[in-house]
C-alpha cells in the first residue's frame, strides 16, 4: 500500500469522527480545578474489595470507562457493587467464591486486563477476557505465563494479548511443581519490562492463593516502579504481608484480605494537563485536594515543571502552579521511566519550549493505549514541530506551530496532549476528545472553563518559540 493510499485512508478515517475546537487562551490563566479520583487507586481498591473477607466502602472513587470496566468484571465474578451514590461505593464479595463461566469486557483498561486474570484463576469455571479493539494490541503474556506456572489452563486466542480464557489456578500440586514443595509458596518468574502492571497483578492476588506467591521479575528494566509501590502500599492497608526479597522480587504471604474502607485521592496524572496549562500560558492553576503524601507517580509532575521553569507550591487550597512570565519554558532531558503516564503532557510542553528536549526510558509506551511514541511524533510533526523517535523515547525540536486537526488514537492522554497545545496554538481541532473519558469524563468541559480564565491583561501567551524567549514580557 503506497503512501498516497495511506494518506487517503487516514483522511477518510479522520473525517468520520467528531472534532472539538480546543480553546486557545487569550492570556495567562488563573484557574482552580478539581479532577476526578485516581484510576490506579480506584481499580486497585475494587480488586482488593473483590478478594476481601467482607463488604468494602470506597469514597470519592473515579467514575470513568476504566472503573466501569472494573466494576463490570467484579459483577461478572459474582460481587455486588452498589455504585448508585457517586461519592461512595460499596462492594460485597460473592458468598461461596468467585463465579466462573463468565465473560469479562476489559474495555481499554490495562488494570482490568492485567489485574483481573490472576483473580479469575480462583473462579469455579473458565473466564473469558476480551476488550476494545485497541486493547487487543496490548501485552498480557507474562501474566498468562505466570498463571500457567501456577497451574491455570490458559487458552490464548491472541498472542499474549486479548482475547484469552483463564481456567483454574494455583492448586497445591501445581504449586509444588512450580518450585514450591511442602508449604513453600510457588515461584513465578516473569519479565515485566513491558509493564509494571504484570507485577502488580500477581501481587494483588497472591495472598488469596493457598500458599501465597514468590514473584521474581527477570527482565533488565521495570517501568513505572512507583505503581508497584502503590500496589504494596494498598496491600499493606488491607493487611496483606509482602516481603521485598530483592529490589525486583517479592514474597506474598497467604492470608485474608481485610475489607477496604478508603477515600480515593484525586488523579494526579489527570491533573497534569492543568498544571501544564499554567506553565504554558504563564498563568496560575490550583488543583484542589492535592495529597500531602501519595504513592501516585503523577506527583512527579512538580519536578518536571521545575525543570522547565515553572514553580509549584502546596497551599491550603491545593497544589498551585505558576508559569514563568509569557509561558517561557526550557527544554529538558528527562528519564520518564517511572512516570511514563506523564509523557504525552510533558511532550506537549516540550514542543512549546525555547530549546530542544529528549524524553527517555519510555520504550514501554509503545504498548500503551496506542503506540504513544509514534503517535506523539506524528502529531507533533503535523503541528510543525521537529520530533523523532528514539529507541526508548523521543526527541523534540521546537518550531513555530500551526493549528491543525490532531488525532487521538483512542488514547485519553493524547486528547490531553492536544488540549495543552491548543491552549497556546490557535486552530487546534481535537479528534474524538471524548476518548479522555477513559479516566476523565467531561475533560473538555473542565478544560474549557480553565482556559477561559485566561485574561489578556497579563503577558499574552505567545504562539511560537521565537515569541517565547521572554523578551516581550514585562
Ligand atoms: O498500575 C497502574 O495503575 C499503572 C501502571 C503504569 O502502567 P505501565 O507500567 O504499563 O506503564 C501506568 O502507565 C498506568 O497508567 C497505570
Ligand atoms: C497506560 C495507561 O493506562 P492503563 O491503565 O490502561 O495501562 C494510562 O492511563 O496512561
Amino acid at each position: 500500500m503506497g503512501p498516497d493510499r495511506d494518506r487517503d485512508e487516514e483522511a477518510t478515517a479522520m473525517s468520520a469522527v467528531p472534532t472539538w475546537a480546543a480553546p486557545t487562551s487569550t492570556g495567562p490563566v488563573d484557574a482552580q480545578v478539581r479532577v476526578p479520583g485516581s484510576k490506579s487507586l480506584t481499580n486497585r481498591w475494587l480488586v482488593l474489595a473483590l478478594l476481601a473477607g467482607g463488604p468494602s466502602t470506597i469514597v470519592h472513587p473515579l467514575r470513568s470507562r476504566d472503573s466501569d470496566s472494573m466494576i463490570g468484571a467484579l459483577r461478572a465474578l459474582g460481587a455486588g457493587v452498589d455504585d448508585t451514590d457517586a461519592a461512595r461505593w460499596t462492594v460485597r464479595p460473592p458468598r461461596g467464591g468467585l463465579r466462573g463461566g463468565v465473560d469479562i469486557d476489559c474495555g481499554q483498561a490495562g488494570t482490568v486486563m492485567r489485574f483481573v486474570p490472576p483473580v479469575a484463576a480462583l473462579a469455579d469455571g473458565p473466564v473469558r477476557f476480551d476488550g476494545h479493539h485497541s486493547a487487543r494490541a496490548r501485552p498480557v503474556g507474562p501474566v498468562l505465563d505466570g498463571l500457567r506456572a501456577l497451574g491455570a489452563e490458559i487458552k490464548e486466542e491472541g498472542h499474549g494479548t486479548l482475547p484469552f480464557v483463564v481456567r483454574g489456578g494455583p492448586s497445591d500440586e501445581s504449586a509444588s511443581s512450580a518450585g514450591g514443595g511442602g508449604a513453600a509458596p510457588p515461584v513465578v518468574r516473569i519479565d515485566a519490562s513491558a509493564s509494571s502492571q504484570f507485577v502488580s497483578a500477581l501481587l494483588l492476588a497472591g495472598a488469596a492463593y493457598p500458599r501465597g506467591l514468590r514473584l521474581e521479575h527477570t527482565g533488565t528494566t521495570l517501568p513505572s516502579l512507583p505503581h508497584v509501590e502503590m500496589t504494596l502500599d494498598a496491600l499493606a492497608t488491607v493487611g496483606v504481608e509482602v516481603e521485598r526479597t530483592s529490589p525486583t522480587s517479592w514474597l506474598v504471604h497467604p492470608g485474608e484480605v481485610r475489607a477496604v474502607d478508603v477515600t480515593v485521592e484525586p488523579d494526579l496524572s489527570s491533573a497534569a494537563p492543568f498544571l501544564a496549562l499554567a506553565a504554558a500560558t504563564g498563568g496560575r492553576v490550583v488543583v484542589a485536594d492535592w495529597p500531602e503524601r501519595t504513592t501516585q507517580p503523577g506527583a512527579r509532575m512538580r519536578d518536571v515543571l521545575a525543570a522547565m521553569g515553572a514553580s509549584t507550591e502546596l497551599t491550603p487550597q491545593g497544589l498551585a502552579v505558576r508559569g514563568a512570565p509569557a509561558g517561557r519554558l526550557e527544554g529538558v532531558d528527562l528519564d520518564l521511566s517511572e512516570v511514563g503516564e506523564l509523557t504525552p503532557v510533558v511532550a506537549a510542553l516540550c514542543a512549546l519550549a525555547r530549546t530542544p528536549s529528549r524524553l527517555r526510558g519510555v520504550a514501554h509506551l509503545r504498548g500503551h493505549e496506542t503506540d504513544r511514541i509514534a503517535a506523539l511524533v506524528t502529531e507533533l510533526a503535523r503541528l510543525g514541530a521537529g520530533a523523532r523517535e528514539t529507541a526508548d523515547g523521543l526527541e523534540i525540536e521546537p518550531a513555530p506551530l500551526t493549528g491543525t486537526r490532531l488525532r487521538t488514537y483512542h488514547d485519553h492522554r493524547m486528547a490531553m496532549f492536544a488540549a495543552v497545545l491548543g491552549a497556546v496554538v490557535p486552530g487546534v481541532e481535537v479528534e474524538d476528545v471524548a476518548t479522555a473519558g477513559k479516566t476523565f469524563p467531561g475533560f473538555d468541559r473542565v478544560w474549557s472553563e480553565a482556559v477561559a480564565t485566561g485574561t489578556p491583561s497579563g503577558p499574552r501567551a505567545p504562539a511560537s518559540p521565537e515569541d517565547r524567549d521572554g523578551r516581550e514580557s514585562p
